[in-house]
């Protein structure tokens, strides 16, 4: 018998005829050229990913053109250009540093320069800087041109919150997929071990690009992915685990210990699901417990990630949290920080603040002065009642 998680992946793949037929399709549609690939982003997940994408062309060279284009956030490196690093040292020395890069990835500083003529587009940037790309980008894509975000954050509006495949399907009127999982970007550019999770649901039937056109892009041997169609479930779980990754630091930062983790660990995801069932219904529980961008992902940013590491270290200095980023992170972003203060303006307009104590606790430890040691007490509030 299968399992349940096998039988959903053998339904996915025998369902890739899809819904909105919305999204025009006519490049999509034309039968397997060599699609031409563009990363968007070169920080630190934005070039491990950028360098999977770039050996899979050159391993598939029947499906995709080799040369791959990644943007780069053009800086000066001392006197020279980080652009110009990349393509001759072939290493992102201020984001990667230490990993060799594919001689077929080429970083390009024009943004726009960078997507033209591209089939498939990876979104790779720390999330608050999204809205800026895509007015960049705004009606210079065409409609059969194909995405995926790798970005774990959400976009916050007066209408509330919106996953960041969606927005970026608004605003530039492409289809887009969510990867998201238990992906520390060191661990995978030393490709060490770690499995993925894609939501990628065929817009149109008439698509050539599959989810198996998707997989081939992003699987290697180290990085094993999964595809789903779960989008609200990839995107929130890989968003929200971030405020969790900081209670955890909060938590080693006082010295609590391993069981103190655990509760939090526990509370969080708690949190995470009532959040996606409350407001995503559409997303699925399995997602949280089956998939590498659910419980999977919790963990390991609990024990090794930046928003971890951020939040030990502003419970051991007390000093102010952007300034703490950028001291420790040198560039890179912790995205719990903006998603913890995005989420709770969002439950505090829907009056839902005290429901979820974790997130809303999260948010008052980063910006309201809160004492972490509080945690337990506050959580104690929402704990079953014995009568
Ligand atoms: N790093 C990881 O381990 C990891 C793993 C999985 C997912 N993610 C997610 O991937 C996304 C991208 O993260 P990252 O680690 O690649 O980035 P990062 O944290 O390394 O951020 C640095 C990047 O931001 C760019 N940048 C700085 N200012 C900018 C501006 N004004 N406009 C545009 N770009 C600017 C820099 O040039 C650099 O490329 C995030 O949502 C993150 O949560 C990260
Ligand atoms: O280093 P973080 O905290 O941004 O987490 C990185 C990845 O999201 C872990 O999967």
């Amino acid at each position: 018998m299968l399992s349940s998680t096998s039988a959903r992946r053998l339904s996915l793949l025998g369902s890739q005829v899809a819904s909105s037929a919305r999204l025009s399709s006519t490049a999509a549609m034309a039968p397997a050229a060599k699609y031409k690939v563009s990363v968007i982003g070169s920080g630190n997940w934005g070039s491990a990913i950028a360098k999977i994408v770039a050996e899979n062309t050159a391993s598939n060279p029947e499906a995709f053109d080799l040369n791959v284009r990644m943007w780069v956030f053009e800086e000066m490196i001392g006197d020279k250009k980080l652009t110009e690093i990349i393509n001759t040292q072939h290493e992102n020395v201020k984001y990667l540093p230490g990993i060799r890069l594919p001689s077929n990835l080429v970083a390009v500083p024009d943004l726009v320069e960078c997507v033209t003529g591209s089939d498939i587009l990876i979104f790779n940037v720390p999330h608050q800087f999204l809205p800026r790309i895509c007015s960049q980008l705004k009606g210079k894509i065409p409609p059969s041109v194909r995405a995926v975000s790798c970005i774990k954050g959400v976009e916050l509006s007066a209408n509330g919150i919106t996953l960041i495949a969606s927005y970026i399907t608004e605003q530039l009127g492409i289809y887009c997929g969510a990867l998201s999982g238990a992906n520390l970007a060191p661990e995978v550019a030393q490709e060490k071990f770690s499995e993925t999770t894609i939501a990628y649901k065929v817009p149109d039937a008439a698509d050539s690009i599959t989810q198996k056109t998707i997989k081939t892009l992003f699987h290697r041997p180290y990085f094993h992915v999964s595809v789903v169609n779960d989008l609200a479930g990839v995107s929130l779980a890989g968003a929200l685990k971030n405020i969790v990754a900081l209670a955890s630091g909060f938590v080693d930062g006082m010295g609590w210990g391993d069981n103190a983790k655990a509760a939090i660990i526990r509370r969080g995801l708690l949190e995470m699901t009532q959040f996606s069932r409350e407001f995503f219904p559409e997303s699925e529980a399995s997602t949280f417990t089956e998939e590498s961008c659910g419980v999977a992902d919790v963990i390991t940013s609990c024990a090794g990630g930046r928003n971890h590491k951020l939040g030990v270290a502003m419970i051991k200095t007390k000093k102010p949290v952007f300034e703490l980023e950028n001291e420790l992170l040198k560039g890179q972003k912790a995205q719990g920080v903006t998603t913890a203060q995005e989420v709770n303006a969002f439950l505090t307009k829907r009056g839902k603040a005290a429901e979820y104590p974790l997130f809303t606790a999260v948010n008052d430890i980063i910006f309201n002065g809160l004492d972490s040691s509080a945690l337990p007490e506050i959580l104690e509030k929402v704990e079953k009642k014995v009568e």
